[in-house]
């Protein structure tokens, strides 16, 4: 068992699916490899990413399961006092890895178109 302290600047850096942390009950969970199989859906985690979910879980009515989930998961406790800080914190939520970025789908139609071109100046 961890007992690292996170600060909440740290904490509200991991908002994003591909590194998603939440508070519950004042201690830190890494639930990036579990979010995608949230039988409540990744999206509503997202909503809680990098803050504090005590309250939505609870409301919720998780399943002593979900508690044991939730366990394993664990990585460290918020420093003591950090919960209104962590709120203030809050920040947007982090969209980038939801879809491909236009820059990625931009790379991969002009890489090929370029290597096309190139072969046919070559040819030519
Ligand atoms: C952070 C750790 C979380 C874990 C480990 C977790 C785990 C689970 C599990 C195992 C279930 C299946 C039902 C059960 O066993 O209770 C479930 C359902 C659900 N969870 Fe979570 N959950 C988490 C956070 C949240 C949060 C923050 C919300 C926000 C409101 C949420 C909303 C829901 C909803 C709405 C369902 C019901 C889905 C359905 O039955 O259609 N969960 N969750």
């Amino acid at each position: 068992m961890s007992n690292r302290i996170f600060e909440a600047e740290e904490v509200v850096e991991h908002n994003s699916p591909k590194d998603l942390y939440m508070v519950f009950e004042g201690k830190v969970y890494d639930v990036t490899q579990f979010a995608e199989d949230h039988p409540g859906g990744l999206d509503i985690l997202l909503d809680y990413g990098g803050q504090d979910c005590t309250k939505a879980y609870r409301d919720v009515g998780h399943s002593a399961a979900a508690d044991e989930l939730l366990e394993e998961m664990y990585i460290g406790d918020l420093k003591p006092g950090a919960e209104e800080k962590l709120l203030e914190m809050r920040q947007p939520r982090t969209e980038e890895n939801d879809a491909p970025s236009i820059f990625m789908i931009l790379a991969l139609l002009i890489i090929p178109a370029l290597a096309v071109i190139g072969y046919v100046k070559f040819k030519g």
